[in-house]
């Protein structure tokens, strides 16, 4: 059997059933956490503190969460990132109902200190060059369909006129991105750094390597799953959340 090093949307969608189907039992709260946090170690190796002035320090993180999981992923994040020493502000215009648990991860932040903006606060305060250490894309991962839907397509129009002078990092999938062919439809961001979950989907093969950092994070499968999905688990050191590719 040949090795992938990407898995499609549709086999992304059939690994999170499986993981959370009643022979593996994970809860989506569970992988949301890990996911979120992997993304925040990754912010970290990317943005590091370490040797900062306290205005680099006090700049913000812009976390922008979307819809869905992606953007619980994001909530997750930017706890971490508070806890890590950041300074996150979440802008979550379009709040998920789905299940309450997502009302619990906003009341996590407020519990934290953490901003959350709603859909009318004027968001693009927060994103000046000066004053904001990166953006967090957490609006779509690999569940989106084109075109993309108000109020999102404003928001990442605005994003992508920032995007050369504030680096984004984007959650699992560059949002705009068609999951498995890349960026075929405007509007979508270009990312300085991607955090692919799990395993890098396709639309990862259209990233500039000299402009995007890739990682991998989400350390939540053995080797014998990856392998029937026809992919391979990957070199995590030590504690590690997340590995460079
Ligand atoms: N196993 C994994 O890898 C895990 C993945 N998780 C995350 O879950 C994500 C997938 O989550 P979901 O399936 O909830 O999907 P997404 O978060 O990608 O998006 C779904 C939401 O986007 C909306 N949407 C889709 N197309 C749109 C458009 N054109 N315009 C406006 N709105 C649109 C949908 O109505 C829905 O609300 C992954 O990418 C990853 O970030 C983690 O949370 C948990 C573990
Ligand atoms: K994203």
């Amino acid at each position: 059997m040949s090795t992938l090093k990407v898995v499609s949307s549709k086999l992304a969608a059939e690994i999170d059933k499986e993981l959370m189907g009643p022979q593996i039992g994970f809860t989506l709260q569970q992988l949301m956490e890990l996911a979120g946090f992997s993304v925040a170690q990754a912010v970290c190796r990317q943005f590091p503190l370490k040797g900062k002035t306290e205005t680099e320090k006090g700049k913000h993180i812009f976390v922008i969460a979307g819809p869905g999981n992606n953007g619980g992923d994001g909530l997750v994040c930017a706890r971490h990132l508070k806890i890590f020493g950041y300074n996150p502000v979440v802008y979550y215009p379009k709040r998920s109902d789905r299940t309450e648990f997502y009302k619990q991860l906003v009341h996590q932040l407020n519990f934290f200190k953490v901003p959350v903006l709603s859909q009318d606060e004027n968001w693009l305060d927060y994103l000046k060059p000066e004053k904001t250490l990166c953006i967090v894309d957490a609006i779509f991962g690999f569940s989106f369909k084109p075109p993309m839907r108000e109020p999102f397509k404003g928001i990442v129009e605005e994003l992508c006129k920032l995007q050369d002078r504030i680096p984004i990092v984007s959650v699992d999938v560059p949002t705009g991105w068609d999951v498995d062919e890349g960026p075929i439809s405007q509007p979508s961001v270009n990312p300085a750094v991607l955090v692919s979950l799990t395993v890098p989907k396709p639309c990862s093969t259209h990233i500039d390597e000299k402009h995007t950092t890739h990682y991998v994070g989400g350390r939540f499968i053995p080797r014998d799953f990856a392998n029937k999905y026809g992919f391979e688990t990957f070199g995590y050191e030590s504690t590690d959340q997340i590995l460079k590719l």
